[in-house]
This record gives C-alpha cells, sequence and structure tokens, in this order.
C-alpha cells in the first residue's frame, strides 16, 4: 500500500441542494502527511461540511480533493478507504451492544479477520480505559466513556489519516485529557489528524497546522505559532475574534 504524502484541497466549492449561498467556497488547503490539523471555525463555518467531502462522504459542487502518495500518485477507492478513519461528531455505535461487541461489527466492516479485530479491540480499550466496562451495554455509559468508544470505532483498522469531528465535545476533564493523549500517542506513530474543535486553547496547544474558516471561506492558514506571530495576537482565542467577529453564529 502507498504511503500518503499529502491531501491537497483545490479550488473546492460546495453548495448544497436549494441553498442560496455556497457552504465552502474557493478552499485551497495543503495538508501534509503526518500533522495535528486544526479545522477551525464558528457554528455554521463549513467545517462538518468539510470534514465530509474530505472522506468522501459528501461531493463537492466543484474542485476537488488529491490524496498523494510518496510516489505522487493518487490514492483512490478501496486503498483510500482503508487508510482513512471517521470519528463523527454524533455517537455512532450500537446501545444494545457492549464496547467490544461494537469493535468487531464495525471491524468487521472492514474485512478485519475476526482474531486480528479482538487483539486490536483489547489494545484500544485498555489505552482509552475502558476495559472493566468492556462487556457492559454502551447505552448505560457516560458522554465521556462514550466518546472514547466512538474513537476506538473511528480507529479499529489502525487508519493513517484520523478525522474527527469535535472529538473532545461534551466530556469531562479526565476523558478529554485521555483523548488528547491518545491522539499525540497515534501523531508520534505517524498517524495524520485533522480535527474540528471549539475549544481554542486545546487547539493552540494540539495543532502543529490549522485553517480558520468563517461563512464557507479560509480566513486564516499556516502553522500555529506563526498565525499568531503574523497577526501579533498571544493566543488563538483572541485571533478567533479579531478574525470572525463578535456577532452571534446561528
Ligand atoms: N444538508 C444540508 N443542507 C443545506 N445546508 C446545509 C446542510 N448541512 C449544512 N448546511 C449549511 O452549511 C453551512 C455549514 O454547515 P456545517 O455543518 O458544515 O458547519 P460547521 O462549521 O460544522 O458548524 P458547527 O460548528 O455548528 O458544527 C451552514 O450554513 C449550514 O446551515
Amino acid at each position: 500500500m502507498s504511503v500518503i504524502s499529502r491531501i491537497e484541497i483545490s479550488n473546492l466549492y460546495k453548495r448544497y441542494k436549494n441553498a442560496h449561498q455556497d457552504s465552502l467556497s474557493d478552499i485551497n488547503i495543503t495538508i501534509e502527511a503526518g500533522t495535528k490539523f486544526g479545522l477551525l471555525g464558528p457554528n455554521g463555518a463549513g467545517k462538518t461540511t468539510m470534514i465530509s467531502i474530505l472522506c468522501g462522504f459528501l461531493e463537492a459542487s466543484s474542485g476537488g480533493v488529491k490524496y498523494l502518495s510518496n510516489e505522487g500518485e493518487e490514492i483512490v477507492g478501496k486503498g483510500l478507504k482503508s487508510i482513512i478513519g471517521f470519528v463523527p461528531q454524533e455517537y455512532a455505535m450500537y446501545g444494545e451492544l457492549t464496547p467490544m461487541q461494537n469493535l468487531e461489527y464495525f471491524g468487521a466492516l472492514y474485512n478485519m479477520k475476526p482474531d486480528v479485530i479482538h487483539e486490536r479491540s483489547v489494545e484500544l480499550l485498555d489505552i482509552l480505559g475502558l476495559n472493566e466496562v468492556a462487556d457492559k451495554k454502551v447505552a448505560n455509559f457516560s458522554g465521556g466513556m462514550k466518546r472514547r468508544v466512538n474513537l476506538a470505532i473511528g480507529i479499529i483498522h489502525n487508519p493513517s489519516i484520523i478525522f474527527l469531528d469535535e472529538p473532545t465535545v461534551g466530556v469531562d476533564v479526565q476523558s478529554k485529557h485521555a483523548i488528547i493523549r491518545f491522539l499525540n500517542e497515534l501523531n508520534q506513530k505517524n498517524a495524520t489528524i485533522i480535527y474540528t474543535s471549539h475549544h481554542m486553547n486545546e487547539a493552540q496547544e494540539f495543532c502543529d497546522e490549522l485553517v480558520l474558516i468563517d461563512h464557507g471561506k479560509v480566513v486564516a492558514q499556516g502553522a500555529t505559532a506563526n498565525l499568531l506571530a503574523t497577526h501579533g495576537e498571544e493566543d488563538l482565542h483572541t485571533l478567533f475574534i479579531h478574525l470572525t467577529g463578535e456577532e452571534y453564529r446561528n
């Protein structure tokens, strides 16, 4: 399998059916493999739309996304599906099943062998502090536990590019800490992490690179430290307000 070198997003536009304006407009971004990349913006900015297009769940209206190998070839089809992991904002799991049963189910969808699924599940549940509840129904779990199960499901097939839509929303400090620590560990093992968040402190600490979008357009992009220096801001929260304004978004 080819190793991913970068993701190139060029002249990307998205307008939903019957919408009167673009949800994404003229997006041009290159994401280098191995980065921790933040996709930030206020409510309705277009973050979920962008992640959905990047993962292939949604079609762009024009322009596109290319996953390129080290040899400069485009990675497509099954080869691409196997290297992408997606952790959605909503809980994508079966409440009546245990974490282990959920992982067995989703692992099978990736055509993983049962013994490989089992080994990987035991490892993930252990790392994410879920081994003691591996045989309990997910429906009774706390928000933080469900988020950790969501994460384990999204990466059961050991993807090298991991998309996460608000992975730390609505969880306690302990789960948030465990999730971020685990994402850092995955990144150290060369996984590319692309995530959205509303937590500016967390994003500032976590991301090497980020893009800030507002009303479907890129308003800033670059290495986190460079962006702050260029705009003369001390932290991402202030830069965010400076670039996107203070009015409410619906
Ligand atoms: N299925 C859809 N049909 C029509 N418009 C949509 C659809 N999904 C999203 N939109 C619109 O596209 C824009 C971008 O939405 P999107 O959900 O991508 O933003 P977001 O940055 O992820 O927001 P949030 O932070 O609230 O999750 C919004 O104006 C939204 O109303």
